[in-house]
């Protein structure tokens, strides 16, 4: 099974993917598609001597939104972990229910476009929750809005800013996106 991981930022979530399936047999991380060119995941990416595919967003959006390339590595399986553009319908026609995403707050909450990073957790903390937390979902053609998989809660202290909000949903997401795929590939 070969899975692709897109991202355009830090790749922390790549990182620890492309940790727990390294001594896998039956599970590659084949690829790590990129749109963001010097965005931290594709030093993780060469460090695992993982092969990079830089995108752009003519051929994402206009052409064949990348199927031909994807196809070429074999892929079976897309992760998407930080990645911020819309996956689509071309991309998600050929990987159907074979693309799933993190979102870093409890979907259907906090979800839609502008809704990535920082801007969860302030619109969180601004929101005065007491709670947030993960969400793991299949892709469909609306940000946000495919079927749920998996949640995990924390909570939001008084103290909260976005970053301390972010490093603690940063851990869940480390802690579960790994073994939420591999139960998903093996079932
Ligand atoms: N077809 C789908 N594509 C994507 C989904 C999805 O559910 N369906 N999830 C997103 C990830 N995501 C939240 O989990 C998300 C990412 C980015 C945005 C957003 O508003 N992006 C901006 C552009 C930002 C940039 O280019 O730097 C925008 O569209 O204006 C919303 C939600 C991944 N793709
Ligand atoms: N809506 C999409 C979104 O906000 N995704 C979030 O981007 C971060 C990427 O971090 P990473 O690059 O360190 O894995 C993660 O927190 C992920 O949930």
């Amino acid at each position: 099974m070969n899975i692709a991981i897109f991202a355009s930022g830090a790749g922390s979530n790549a990182r620890r993917i492309i940790e727990y399936f390294k001594d896998a047999e039956t599970v590659k991380i084949a690829l790590i598609v990129c749109n963001k060119p010097g965005a931290g995941v594709l030093d993780i990416a060469r460090e695992h001597n993982i092969p990079a595919l830089l995108i752009e967003k003519e051929q994402f959006f206009r052409g064949n939104a990348y199927v031909d390339e994807l196809r070429s590595h074999h892929i079976d399986f897309i992760v998407l972990a930080g990645f911020l553009w819309k996956v689509p319908s071309a991309l998600i026609k050929a990987f159907q229910e074979k693309i799933i995403n993190i979102h870093p707050a409890l979907l259907p909450k906090y979800g839609g476009k502008g809704m990535y990073g920082q801007f969860v957790h302030e619109a969180v903390i601004g929101a005065k929750d007491a709670e947030s937390g993960i969400t793991i979902h299949f892709v469909d053609e609306q940000y946000d809005h495919g079927s749920t998989i998996f949640q995990a809660t924390c909570p939001v202290l008084p103290d909260d800013t976005a970053a301390s909000l972010a490093q603690r949903i940063h851990e869940l997401e480390h802690k579960h996106y790994p073994a939420v795929i591999e139960k998903l590939l093996l079932s």
